[in-house]
């Protein structure tokens, strides 16, 4: 399936009269409706792929909080001692760090809180008290904690992967979604697959390809500066330019849509603001940003989020080799690709990216039956 946007919707020509358009836009909405009610009658089958921590699962539950119930009380007060660990571990790796980074503290109060911090046992406690959270806070207000934390790159801090779940296995989800009523309107059933983006986990993919018919691949554009967990000498974001190129190039998805989630990006602007800079760790970015300045951007946020976009969209123009039965060709899709700045976190974002999504999935489904 190629995607497109919807402006390709075909509308009457200007040469037709009034009583024959009307008449073919009945025709057309009769048409458009039959056809909607066979494709809802099965599940449009979406699969979320990326390298890990990109925010597939973060993707995957959005779904859920959109088009399913959400989650119960139950589930939420479930994850409480982990939000509790995980902010102890954070203020505790931090403390730790300020030292072997040669950092000060910016006040006594803030030595004294670090030092309470120290002295607790390993685990966060069961209720955090007054006493606790004051010291939390003076410590994540205090300048050389700030600082500390701007170089968080250069060790693993928290950054919620260990109490987050690294996804294993293959997980699967089916939404009903109302269909617009230029689309036929309706409901239309979406099944959506969330798998491991660890290295380990890739070899799983395959099981899910067969009938996928569009593939969100999420890109982290925060990790320019952080090296892979599993590999320590890879960048991240080299890493996931890879893993989209072979996703492009596979085979197996090359009748699937591919959407491209470029996500984090609150993060990256956080850490643009903070003082980091692409071009150390991409020096092309510097030749990039010598192009005549284009739409939208203004600063260096919106150059970086360009530059990571213009990657991915030239690695869509490389040619590459599809084998065949007999020989090997070199070919370059004509399958478009679609990108989205996202924040996976952001419901309200989602909810308007996956909203276009959508159309365009649909859309799509009609255009192949040669409706319009
Ligand atoms: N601030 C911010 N955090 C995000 C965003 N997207 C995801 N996260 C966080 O990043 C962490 C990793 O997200 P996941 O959705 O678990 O990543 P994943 O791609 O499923 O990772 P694997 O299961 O290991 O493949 C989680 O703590 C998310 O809350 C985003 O756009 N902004
Ligand atoms: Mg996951």
């Amino acid at each position: 399936m190629k995607l497109r946007p919807l402006r390709w919707l075909r509308q009457p020509s200007a040469k037709q009269s009034t009583a024959q358009k009307e008449e073919l836009q009945v025709v057309r909405n009769h048409m458009i409706k039959d056809m909607q009610k066979r494709f809802s009658d099965s599940p449009v089958k979406i699969l979320l792929l990326g390298t890990a921590e990109s925010g597939k699962t973060t993707i995957f539950k959005q779904m859920r909080i959109l088009h399913i119930n959400g989650f119960t009380d139950d589930e939420r007060r479930d994850r409480i001692p982990e939000i509790y660990q995980n902010i102890h571990d954070s203020i505790h790796q931090l403390v730790l760090q300020m030292g072997l980074l040669g950092l000060d503290f910016g006040s006594c109060t803030s030595e004294r809180s670090a030092d309470y911090i120290l002295s607790l046992p390993g685990g966060a406690p069961e209720y955090m008290n007054e006493e606790y959270c004051d010291h939390v806070m003076t410590l994540w207000n205090d300048v050389g904690i700030r600082a500390c934390y701007d170089r968080s790159n250069e060790f693993p801090l928290l950054d919620s992967a260990k109490y987050r779940k690294i996804t294993t296995g293959i997980s699967q989800i089916t939404f009903r979604v109302p269909v617009p009523k230029s689309l036929g309107g309706g409901e239309q059933e979406f099944r959506m697959y969330d798998v491991g983006g660890q290295r380990d986990q890739r070899n799983k993919w395959i099981q899910v390809f067969e009938g996928i018919q569009a593939v969100l691949f999420l890109v982290s554009c925060s990790e320019f500066d952080q090296n892979l967990r599993e590999d320590p000498n890879q960048n991240r974001l080299e890493e996931a330019l890879k893993l989209f190129r072979r996703v492009w190039q596979n085979r197996f998805l090359a009748s699937a849509g591919l959407i491209v989630f470029i996500n984090k990006y609150d993060i990256m602007e956080r850490k643009i603001r903070a003082g980091k800079h692409i071009v150390d760790y991409f020096p092309e970015y510097e030749e990039f940003c010598k192009r005549p300045q284009q739409d939208n951007c203004f600063d260096e946020c919106d150059w970086t989020k360009m530059f990571i976009k213009q990657k991915l969209v030239d690695i869509t123009q490389e040619p590459f080799k599809r084998h065949s039965r007999n020989n090997s060709d070199l070919i370059t899709s004509e399958r478009e690709c679609y990108y989205h700045f996202t924040v996976a976190t952001d419901t309200r974002c989602i909810r308007e990216v996956f909203s276009d999504v959508q159309k365009m999935i649909l859309s799509e489904n009609m255009a192949g039956s040669g409706l319009f």
